[in-house]
């Protein structure tokens, strides 16, 4: 019985040495080492990152890579493969987010939806109320806000066309506000506009790698504002304020609303209850937010993109018109949405060939893993280098030609024309993101821009010249680098009153 147990301990012990031994002997997935203390320069991953980083795929000849930035390492997934391997098989350990101390403790965004640790209790109950007063039947609920909106957008674009940029971010701006706070945005001029790109920008700056000495040496952030060498403190005091505008004014006024009886219901009415605890309207908070900082540019980036894209590819527009005046006739409304599958399809193909977000949101391995006979040590950062599943050409046969056709099958007029390409991946499985982190939302994202959409194309024709080079920002949400685009109204006035068109009603 003692050798028994004596030879079982052995057994366990060696076989745990053997588990250790391996993990810690593991090497890292390939990557540039870079220099012995600095790592990486962040600078060489200042203008499009994803390209850099398929670069290296190719160069090393491995799906996932690692590279250092100083002391924090970052872990590229470039291939669907590995990001549905790991973000999504293995969510309970990658849904972590990095730390960022200038941005989640100097500017104070630690808490918000975004930015909350995957393991920390209160992200269950942030997706929980986001998946509530975003799913189908509160979509349902919103669909007038839209549709009103609708209306002041294409007016704007009659309008002031060449200030189509304008129009679209007010628009987006104004829904979001309504759906969050009942806010109504009355002009162009108003703050929540401005600061919802503001916020966006801010985000990108603040967590830039490389850029704050704070994230890599994280004892400075004890160093007091006056001293010479704590810009990070003076900046970030500065976006600490614009941030905080976002979150609380809002907030606040709705509270202020509820108290005089003159509220709309919103997504942040509906959850604030009398004699909640300040934890529990903390939450309502950081949520509402999170709808304004979630929507603002997101959906900015799309449409445009859209715009662009339609402009560049006159055929194909018109084939989404024809669908349009074949299945609807009129201006389409949400309800209609569901009656113009090509529609649907280009709006695909314009999230694959212009992704949002490039490499969605970076997540963290909460625990130690092994993956493909590599280590990926806990802290660090994981990317999914989404611009490169989507260019990838095993799934996307010539992955930048711009070819709805990938996503439609249907029959009929309006897929004349079309190649017959039908069955490639669904880009939904990788532009919102993945896991437990994936973007709570779509169900709101997508009828919102399928609206705009239809509504443009069945009110506007959209030109451009010819040879426009189709060019990206770098950021959080990467934008198509805007050209010129002529919108000539299809429905003269003399022909189709204006209430008729622009009315949600009609
Ligand atoms: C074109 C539109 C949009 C795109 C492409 C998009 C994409 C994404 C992506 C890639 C992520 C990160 C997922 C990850 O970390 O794996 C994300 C997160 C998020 N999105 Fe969206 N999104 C869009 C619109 C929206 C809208 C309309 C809302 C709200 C009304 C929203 C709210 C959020 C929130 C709250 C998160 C954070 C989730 C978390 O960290 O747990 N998004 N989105």
């Amino acid at each position: 019985m003692f050798a028994e147990s004596v030879a079982a301990l052995l057994v366990t012990t060696v076989a745990l040495l053997w588990l250790l031994r391996r993990s810690f002997l593991l090497p890292l997935p390939p990557g540039p080492r870079g220099h012995l203390f600095f790592g990486i320069p962040s600078t060489s991953l200042k203008t499009e990152p994803w390209k850099t980083y398929a670069g290296w795929g190719v160069q090393y000849g491995a799906p996932i890579l690692c590279f250092r930035v100083y002391n924090r390492l970052t872990i590229i997934l470039n291939n669907h493969t590995a990001a549905h391997d790991l973000l999504e098989r293995r969510a309970a350990i990658y849904s972590g987010r990095p730390m960022s101390w200038m941005f989640h403790v100097i500017c104070g965004r630690g808490p918000a939806v975004f930015n909350i640790s995957g393991l920390d209790p209160r992200h269950a109950v942030y997706r929980r109320l986001l998946q509530s007063g975003l799913g189908a039947q509160a979509v349902k609920d919103y669909s007038p806000i839209l549709e009103d909106e609708i209306g002041v957008l294409l007016r704007g674009l009659r309008e002031t066309p060449a200030q189509f940029e304008r129009h679209i971010r007010r628009n987006a701006t104004a829904v979001i506000m309504k759906v969050a706070f009942g806010y109504s945005v009355l002009d162009d001029d108003d703050p929540f506009i401005s600061t919802a790109d503001e916020s966006s920008k801010i985000s990108g700056w603040a967590m830039a790698p490389g850029r704050w000495i704070v994230d890599y040496l994280p004892i400075l952030r004890f160093v007091p504002a006056w001293f010479p060498f704590a810009q990070f403190q003076r900046q970030g005091a500065e976006w600490r304020k614009t941030l905080e505008f976002v979150s609380d004014v809002p907030h606040n006024w709705v509270k202020a609303q509820i108290a005089a009886g003159t509220n709309i219901p919103s997504f942040t009415s509906r959850l604030l209850k009398p004699g909640m605890s300040e934890e529990e309207e903390d939450i309502v908070k950081w949520c509402a937010g999170a709808l304004y900082a979630g929507a603002a540019d997101t959906t900015v980036s799309a449409l445009i993109s859209f715009i662009m894209l339609m402009a560049l590819h006159p055929s194909i527009q018109f084939q989404a018109r024809d669908e349009i005046d074949a299945n609807i006739g009129r201006l389409p409304r949400v309800s209609d949405l569901d009656r113009l599958p090509l529609l649907r399809a280009i709006l695909k193909e314009v999230m694959r060939f212009a992704p949002v977000g490039n490499l969605a949101l970076p997540h963290q391995a909460t625990q130690d893993d092994v993956y493909e006979a590599h280590r990926i040590p806990a802290g660090s950062t994981v990317i999914p280098n989404v611009w490169a599943i989507l260019h990838d050409p095993e799934l996307y046969p010539d992955p930048f030609v711009f070819d709805p056709a990938r996503f439609f099958s249907g029959s009929g007029s309006a897929s004349a024309g079309l190649s017959a390409r039908a069955g490639q991946p669904d880009p939904y499985a990788y532009v919102w993101g993945f896991g437990r982190r994936r973007c709570p939302g779509i169900q709101f994202a997508e009828p919102a821009l399928l609206l705009a959409m239809a509504c443009i194309l069945h009110t506007f024709v959209l030109q451009s010249a010819e040879d426009v080079q189709v060019e990206f920002t770098t950021g959080i949400t990467s934008h198509i680098k805007p050209f010129g685009v002529r919108f000539t109204e299809r429905w003269p006035d003399s022909q189709v009153p204006t209430s008729k068109v622009f009315s949600s009603d009609c």
